[in-house]
């Protein structure tokens, strides 16, 4: 029996390249594979991204992406970043009326910047002085607001969080991006103090991290800090698709799974086509909150532990105008949630990836934890128009723009609010108790990132491999 897949985003298509020997079968809902990776090529041959534009190299997440990019023989498509150009470096936030430019050197954190009312430095002096407080989870404001600052927490973290999840810092697990400083303080009672100690046993750690491939190598010794694909990022999920075609996978589109049964020694899906899926393990790549209804009738304890994760909805408006009006080029700029604007952020594509035509592109980023009550009722076209006034109003634009294309993408950003990965271990405890054979993968879990969902799919695969050849 195969072994299915369920979702055809780039953790399930990642699942069945790893398994593709096995001959697994991806069951994908919609006509199309790849998820929320999504390019839009226009007529003008402009590229718009509607989802993710970039990865990270780093780290062994980074790198075991590389090394799959190198099996795909994609390596010459790859369109890299290095650390000193101006998207790498310039990041901004949008606060009291103006642009700031985030520091971006050792100099930088030992000067008062504005929005900031003191040098980031001196967030070691806070955090030496503030008491231990024990606990198993935090909201992210909450932990940086004690250890380093308010100002900290609402100019630097609270932006930082809806440029990666498009969420509220005050409800976002702090051990979502600083496990390390949150676990620093409840073992030596100050971050600091606690990174120093961990600082001396990074050979050790090191020292067990995977090898990277050749494309990994290259991208450490180009100093890469991103980087995005020719044609868009769909070219991964394409050349995947293409691959696996080639192979003995074979895709079930079009047709979402409805239901889930667990037998002796098998797992059956029923399809919404009244087809039914036998296969003797089951990776599931869907959101938490689309595998949860698919169990409620076998499982509900199960079903009920995944369906607690929410996920919010980015309203994503592309932007081009001619010619080239960036007048300080970065990254983009990201909105702290407290100057209740109606945009989370704005990327400037151009700086990174200049249009031929030498005019300039922006991604608008709207609504995420806040876009129930502001946009609830607004379609595209009226969400368009925010966003391009957005624009307009903050890099002082008075022309219109020559092409704006804009979607909401429903429930797309797994939130990990607090106790996110205490439920997490109650879920896999759940599995592994009634010894389901069942994998979860994809962004629902541990880590939203292009890198960390493709790990998700390799130590999935890992273990299944593992686990029969035992
Ligand atoms: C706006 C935005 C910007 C982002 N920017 C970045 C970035 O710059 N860099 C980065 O690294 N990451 C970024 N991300 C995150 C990254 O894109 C995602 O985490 C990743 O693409 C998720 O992949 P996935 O396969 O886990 O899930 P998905 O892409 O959600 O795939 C799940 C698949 O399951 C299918 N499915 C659902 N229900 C069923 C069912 N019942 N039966 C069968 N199939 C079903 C869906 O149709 C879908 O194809 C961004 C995400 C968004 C939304
Ligand atoms: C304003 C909204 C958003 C912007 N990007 C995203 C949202 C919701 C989504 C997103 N961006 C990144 C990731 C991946 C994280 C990872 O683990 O790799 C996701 C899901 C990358 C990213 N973008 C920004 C940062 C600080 C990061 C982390 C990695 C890195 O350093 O590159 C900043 C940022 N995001 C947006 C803007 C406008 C912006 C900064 C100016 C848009």
């Amino acid at each position: 029996m195969p072994t299915v897949v369920l979702g055809g985003g780039i953790a399930g298509l990642s699942a069945a390249y790893y398994l593709r020997e096995a001959a697994p079968i991806v069951i994908e809902a919609t006509s199309r594979l790849g998820g929320w990776i999504h390019t839009n090529k226009r007529p003008s041959g402009t590229l718009f991204e509607l989802g993710p534009r970039t990865i990270r190299p780093a780290g062994v997440p980074g790198a075991n992406t590389l090394n799959l990019i190198e099996d795909l023989n994609l390596e010459q498509k790859v369109r890299p970043i290095s650390r000193d150009h101006p998207a790498a470096k310039n990041r901004m936030i949008f606060a009291k009326g103006k642009l700031h430019l985030l520091p971006n050197s050792l100099s930088g954190l030992f000067q008062t910047k504005a929005p900031f009312s003191k040098p980031l430095a001196a967030c070691a002096w806070t955090d030496f002085r503030a008491k231990r407080k024990i606990s198993t989870d935090e909201s992210s404001f909450d932990f940086i607001k004690r250890r380093f600052g308010e100002d900290v927490a609402e100019y630097a973290i609270s932006p930082m969080l809806c440029g990666i999840c498009a969420g509220s810092a005050k409800e976002i697990s702090a051990k979502m991006l600083f496990r390390s400083l949150f676990e620093a303080e409840q073992k030596h009672g100050s971050v600091f103090k606690g990174l120093l100690k961990e600082a001396l046993s990074a050979e050790k750690k090191a020292a067990n991290a995977d090898q990277p491939g050749k494309l990994a190598t290259r991208a450490k010794t180009e100093r890469w800090s991103i980087y995005s694909l020719e044609n868009g990022l769909e070219t991964l999920p394409l050349t995947m698709a293409q691959k696996l075609r080639e192979s003995k996978v074979e895709f079930k589109l079009n047709d979402p799974c409805v239901q889930i049964k667990f037998n002796s020694d098998s797992v059956r899906l029923s399809l919404r086509s009244g087809t039914s899926i036998e296969g003797e393990t089951l990776i599931s790549a869907l959101p938490a909150s689309s595998l949860a209804p698919l169990l409620t009738e076998q499982h509900p304890q199960l079903s009920r532990a995944l369906s607690e994760q929410n996920c919010a909805t980015v309203a994503v408006v592309n932007v081009q105008f001619k010619g080239n009006l960036i007048k300080e080029p970065g990254f983009g700029f990201l909105v702290p949630p407290i100057e209740q604007k109606p945009l989370l952020g704005v990327i400037y594509d151009s700086v990174c990836f200049p249009c031929p035509s030498g005019d300039t592109v922006f991604t608008a980023m709207m609504g995420g934890h806040w876009f129930h009550p502001q946009f609830t009722g607004k379609s595209p076209q009226e969400l368009a128009s925010v966003a391009v006034r957005g624009i307009q109003d903050i890099l002082g634009i008075t022309q219109e723009p020559v092409d704006v294309n804009s979607v909401i993408l429903q429930d797309c950003i797994p939130q990990y609010t607090v106790g996110h990965y205490e439920r997490l271990d109650e879920i896999d405890n759940y599995v592994e108790k009634n010894r389901l054979p069942l994998y979860l993968v994809g962004s629902s879990y541990r880590g939203i990132g292009i890198n960390d969902v493709i790990m998700s799919a390799k130590l999935a695969v890992d273990k299944i491999k593992r686990q029969s050849s035992d």
